[in-house]
């Protein structure tokens, strides 16, 4: 199983900044080893220039932060699935903390993105992870199991395992510095490992599972080596080229 070492820039950078960025990362690439896929995650209005941009970078793909869960309609404001497959992205997120803590989404919302996502051809990260709040008082598995059975439940019948992962990323540990430590990744890994084997006995052990938040250059390799650790998803060391390459690279 190849590990995905995917980038979200969030709402940072000008589409110039972007396709520097991503031009630079091109190039600092060159020699990505043969077990390693990279994803770079831009705002929507830089898509198509970092899209460009990243085209001759072998293993490298483009995927989206968001969309709205229709084929096309009266729905100002938002983007289609379609529409970020006719600009070349392969992958898009759902259920990102941000999302869920500060734009209000709800499980139910995330489960129809997961379904209109995958249908549409998109693969898509369904984002998990509890709050410090939630950690505390012991629910850890209660909640990531909460949030992928929502999260897939009619998205089930799309979701090949190729086409699937899951980002456990803590809400604490994001933006902070404060990354979760070896224990407890593994041991929320093993949850949603354990969850998803149950959502789909077939495929669940092919899923990818990827640890996200505070993650850097020093402490990448490590992550990377625990159970189930299938990858890394990257916001603050992912704006800068040479951070995120040595990420990528990390062994
Ligand atoms: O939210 C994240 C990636 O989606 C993690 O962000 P940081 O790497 O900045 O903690």
């Amino acid at each position: 199983m190849k590990k995905l070492m995917a980038a979200n820039w969030k709402m940072y950078k000008t589409v110039e900044e972007g396709a520097a960025t991503a031009a630079e990362l091109g190039k600092l690439l060159g020699g990505l080893p043969a077990d390693r896929e990279v994803l770079v995650c831009p705002p929507f209005t830089m898509l198509g220039e970092v899209g460009r941009a990243l085209e001759t970078a072998p293993g490298c793909f483009l995927g989206a932060q968001n969309f709205y869960p229709a084929r096309q309609g009266a729905f100002t404001g938002e983007i289609a699935p379609e529409q970020l497959l006719a600009l070349g992205c392969t992958y898009a997120l759902a259920g990102h903390s941000e999302r869920r803590h500060v734009l209000g989404e709800t499980d139910e919302f995330v489960g129809r993105k997961m379904a209109a996502g995958l249908s549409a051809g998109l693969t898509m990260i369904l984002c998990v992870g509890e709050t410090i709040e939630e950690r505390r008082e012991g629910r850890v598995s209660e909640v990531l199991s909460r949030q992928l059975r929502t999260g897939l439940e009619t998205a089930r019948c799309a979701a090949s395992a190729d086409r699937l992962c899951v980002a456990y990323e803590p809400v604490w540990a994001i933006g902070t510095g404060e990354v979760a430590g070896p224990g407890e990744i593994v041991e929320a890994h093993a949850v949603v490992r354990e969850t998803l084997m149950s959502l789909l006995p077939e495929t669940g052990t092919e899923v990818r599972i990827l640890y996200g938040g505070s993650v850097k250059p020093e402490n990448a390799a490590g992550i990377l080596r625990l159970d189930n650790v299938n990858g890394v998803l990257v916001g603050g060391a992912s704006l800068k080229a040479d951070s995120f390459s040595r990420i990528v690279l990390a062994q």
